[in-house]
């Protein structure tokens, strides 16, 4: 895969504060990459250096093979940003800020329609953008970043603020989006939004990125046990207790929880015995991971 972005020992400082301390890393064409961590990780600062909106102290970056700072007019067409404010034209209706959008850029207005229909606010096209909800103006604002069809789209926490459904929402479009071919980069932090979307993660944290990988990757170096729960009607504890492969067990609120590193032994034994009813598997996630760099549970 072709590297579109490269991103080499990047330092921004802000006084005492190392913003970003030293980043380095790449993102292939057509990759969705993630920038995750918790707040003041640096991961606004780190981004917008890449979009060529803040100079660095030092290090290189290029995107699509350009440099992006001193401010690249050539890059603008090649680039679609979306800040973490969304900031609309006043008073016009949706269809209005994508048209207006489309003028900017030279794009023809057969694009507006299609943008619409690509964030599903075809039926919001003639509302004002006062009047849209949080998620609707995110995927406006989503498709504005899109109307001249750059080749990478850069994405401030675009899920920031919104409610499950509405980020639900979000994330079909933005996997939609990608399927096109486009290569996505976006910052966040919600741990979730990162494991579920990303190709590749850098979790960062004060300025540093701590690891970098696929989210499934990361998560099974850490090589934690599994927690399988069924009904205890099925499976009390002290059954529980005798199965093959069986590290742990707890029974809670109507619940035996059995704590494994050999689910593929323990699943079994629970299937001969019928004591699936209600089967939960839950592994370690990217959280697990961030206490395990950090020693420090993840708060966004
Ligand atoms: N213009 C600035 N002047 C001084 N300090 C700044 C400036 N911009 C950011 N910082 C500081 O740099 C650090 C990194 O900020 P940044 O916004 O890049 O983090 P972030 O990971 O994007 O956080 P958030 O999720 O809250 O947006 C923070 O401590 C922040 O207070």
């Amino acid at each position: 895969m072709a590297d579109t972005i490269t991103v080499q020992d990047l330092v921004k400082r802000y006084g005492d504060l190392s913003a970003v301390d030293g980043v380095s890393f790449t993102v292939g064409q057509g990759e969705f990459f993630g920038i995750l961590g918790p707040n003041g990780a640096g991961k606004t600062t780190c981004l917008e250096i890449v979009e060529g909106l803040r100079e660095p102290d030092s290090g290189t970056v290029t995107v699509l093979g350009e440099k992006p700072w001193p401010r690249n007019t050539r890059l603008l067409p090649r680039i679609g940003v979306q800040l973490q404010a969304s900031s609309f034209f006043e008073r016009l209706t949706a269809r209005e800020q994508l048209e207006t959008f489309a003028a900017i850029y030279g794009v023809g207005p057969s694009r507006v329609d299609e943008m619409l229909e690509l964030v599903a606010l075809t039926d919001k096209a003639k509302v004002q953008t006062e009047k849209l909800s949080g998620g609707q103006a995110q995927r406006l604002s989503i498709a504005c970043a899109l109307i001249h069809d750059p080749e990478v789209v850069f994405l401030d926490e675009p899920s920031a603020a919104l409610d499950p459904q509405a980020r639900r929402n979000l994330w079909d479009v933005l996997r939609e989006i990608n399927a096109r071919g486009k290569t996505i980069v976006l910052t966040t932090h919600y741990m979730d939004e990162a494991e579920i979307l990303c190709d590749r993660v850098a979790i960062m944290d004060r300025g540093k990125i701590l690891e970098m990988g696929a989210p499934a990757d990361l998560v099974r170096a850490l090589d934690r046990p599994v927690v399988i729960s069924v009904e205890s009607r099925d499976l009390p504890e002290d059954t529980a207790t005798g199965l093959p492969g069986v590290d742990a067990v707890v029974s809670t609120g109507g619940w035996t929880e059995i704590t494994t590193t050999a689910p593929a032994v323990v699943l079994p034994a629970l299937a001969e015995r019928g004591a699936l009813t209600g089967l939960q598997v839950k592994g370690s996630t990217l959280e697990d991971v961030f206490l395990d760099l950090t020693g420090r549970e993840y708060r966004a």
